[in-house]
């Protein structure tokens, strides 16, 4: 019979009205509940009316799983989710943080860490467009991004997944939150979710907040700072973020000041929900509540009672179903947990799913599958790759620059575990959760570019780690050597040392001891790089990449000009970190901001 939830001519407010009426408790706590891919199945969709499931770092359907293979498994989760009572579509999150980034074939932009420095909102946008159609390509409707850390001390593993230092870098990088939703309509009302139609997602802005200033960087740890310097600081992306109608923000593993996010109730929904004004839906971290207790899980009634009482609407088990579904329930009975704060939870995950379209279209179709990978995406993406690399040195001095390069020469080297490392160049989270090494997914690779660029006459030799009885009878006229950080996520990325890892040191000393030598770095952050300087002839940042290695051989050769400036402090030894623009103990190898150019020849 008629039912006014599923008229999508009635306004969103009486079809969130209509259907919360009709909703029991179990099917209200069903919704507030995502599930990895690993433990889901349509008959658990159906029999605990899950709201959510997501892909983990690296959880795909199988290896090199086509977008096809990507649609059919969510199409059967979700087939799950339609044959319960009310029939209320789930939503399947993703974690596209730099393009879609768990599918083979997919573009993979550079990471945050080098889009920062271009500085371009309108870039990021398109990005953001574009990341939307590749996630959609797989049938994927939301995704966790963008990631809005203010990384203030490199040593953190995430860094990478970080904009900037600068909170004005990140707040105009919040255009990511219209690229991937589309642009909220002139008469919305402040926060209230937004995503346009089946060519966008809903965007997830992360994590909320401060888990960019932990003490020395250290993963999910504590932030210590004051009220002013949190909301100046680490809440810069949020504000514009909930005004460019964000449709969900993700809680931050980390603590402030020895209170962790998770539990932060004043913060939570004092602020965020309160002061902000957002209206879309909260998600916890992974097992996010899990940690609100030592050792983690050791109560996961009070993990439940204190995630979901701060504000907490959705929670990413993400596999224990029924002890949450069990915990929750007991808390509600028994007025540890209001009705109102179960409903104020639904309320935001229903009208997140009116407003795009979910009810309408939960089913993906293979009409969009053209865009995973297409070569439009990825000239935005070498555009891109080329506007954000830095050029740190270019000769002894300005009047013998190095670079651009001659295309013609008789013969050249190119050195570097990293120059011909598709794994290497596109960094963790990508295929999976820590990243690879090796030939990963589709993609150029920086040897792969060089050789497509220079004249076909020059000699191209490539050598991972040559010594210098390799080098020397081959006089080559210049070397390219590509060296840098091998892919990391999360805490496995922490470090307290920040050094270029065994052996790109040498490869860089012993190949540009005897040849004039141009130093490519591909890491997720400043690294230790003082030692060197002097022997290196010119050293460009190119930061993670992705797969369009064909824009860094594009600016070397000079087919277009290094415009790249610093969107993060170059420190000189550890033992100053952190240290930041504006600090009184200022004192950069290479300041923020700093960037030599080159014109196109
Ligand atoms: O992938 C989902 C989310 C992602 O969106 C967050 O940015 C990130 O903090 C995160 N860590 C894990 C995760 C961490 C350790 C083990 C297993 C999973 C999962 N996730």
């Amino acid at each position: 019979e008629y039912m006014k939830y599923k008229d999508p001519n009635k306004p969103l407010g009486r079809r969130i009205k209509d259907l919360m009426s009709r909703m029991t408790l179990e099917e209200k706590i069903g919704q507030m509940i995502q599930i990895d891919r690993t433990v889901a199945t349509p008959e658990a969709m159906k029999k605990y009316y899950i709201g959510s499931v997501l892909s983990g770092g690296g959880s795909v359907p199988k290896k090199e799983a086509s977008a096809e293979n990507w649609i059919d498994m969510i199409n059967g989760f979700q087939k799950g989710s339609l044959s319960t009572r009310l029939g209320i579509p789930m939503i399947y999150g993703i974690d596209a943080v730099h393009g879609n980034n768990n599918v083979y074939k997919a573009t993979i932009f550079p990471h945050n860490v080098g889009l920062g420095v271009t500085r371009d909102p309108q870039l990021i946008k398109k990005i953001g467009a574009a990341t939307a159609l590749e996630a959609r390509a797989t049938g994927i409707p939301y995704v966790f991004a963008p990631c809005l850390a203010i990384c203030r001390d490199p040593r953190w593993g995430r860094c990478y997944e970080s904009y900037s230092e600068d909170p004005n870098i990140v707040r105009a990088m919040s255009e990511m939150v219209p690229g991937l939703q589309g642009d909220v309509p002139s008469n919305g009302r402040l926060g209230v979710p937004f995503v346009a139609n089946k060519q966008k997602v809903a965007a997830c802005a992360k994590h909320y907040v401060g888990d960019g200033g932990t003490v020395k960087g250290i993963n999910e740890n504590n932030t210590i700072i004051d009220r002013h310097g949190l909301l100046s600081i680490h809440m810069a992306g949020y504000y514009n973020s909930i005004i460019k109608g964000v449709a969900t923000v993700m809680v931050s593993y980390s603590s402030w000041n020895g209170l962790r996010m998770h539990g932060n109730r004043e913060m939570v929904t004092g602020f965020l929900k309160g002061t902000l004004r957002f209206r879309g839906f909260v998600i916890s971290d992974w097992a996010g509540i899990d940690k609100l207790t030592y050792p983690w899980h050791a109560n996961y009634t009070y993990s439940i009672l204190e995630g979901v009482n701060a504000g907490i609407d959705m929670v990413m088990l993400p596999y224990n179903t029924t002890e949450f579904i069990d915990g929750l329930t007991y808390l509600v009975k028994n007025n540890f947990v209001s009705m109102s704060r179960i409903d104020d939870a639904v309320k935001r995950i229903l009208r997140v799913k009116f407003q795009m379209g979910l009810f309408e279209n939960p089913l993906a179709d293979y009409s969009m599958v053209k865009y995973l990978g297409s070569a439009e995406h990825r000239e935005l993406a070498r555009e891109a790759v080329r506007r954000s690399l830095v050029l740190l040195k270019n000769g002894a001095n300005a009047d013998e620059p190095v670079l651009p390069l001659p295309k013609k020469a008789s013969s050249i080297l190119v050195a570097g575990i990293h120059a011909n490392n598709m794994g290497y160049q596109c960094g963790g989270w990508t295929i999976t959760w820590q990243g690879l090494s090796g030939n990963t997914t589709i993609g150029t690779t920086i040897l792969s570019a060089i050789e497509n660029t220079v004249d076909p006459e020059t000699k191209v030799v490539f050598k991972e780690n040559p010594d210098a009885e390799f080098i020397k009878p081959n006089n080559f006229s210049y070397a390219i050597v590509v060296v840098g950080e091998t892919p990391y996520a999360e805490g496995s990325g922490d470090t307290l040392n920040l050094t270029i890892p065994a052996p790109g040191p040498d490869t860089m000393t012993t190949v540009c001891a005897t040849v004039k030598c141009v130093v490519v770095l591909l890491t997720g952050r400043p690294v230790v790089i003082q030692p060197y300087l002097a022997q290196v002839d010119a050293l460009v940042a190119a930061w993670l990449p992705g797969t369009e290695g064909q824009g860094v051989a594009d600016v070397l050769f000079g087919d277009y000009g290094f415009t790249g400036k610093l969107a993060r402090t170059w420190f000189k030894t550890v033992d100053q970190l952190p240290m930041n623009v504006g600090d009184s103990h200022y004192d950069p190898l290479f300041p923020f901001g700093f960037g030599l150019t080159t014109e196109p020849t």
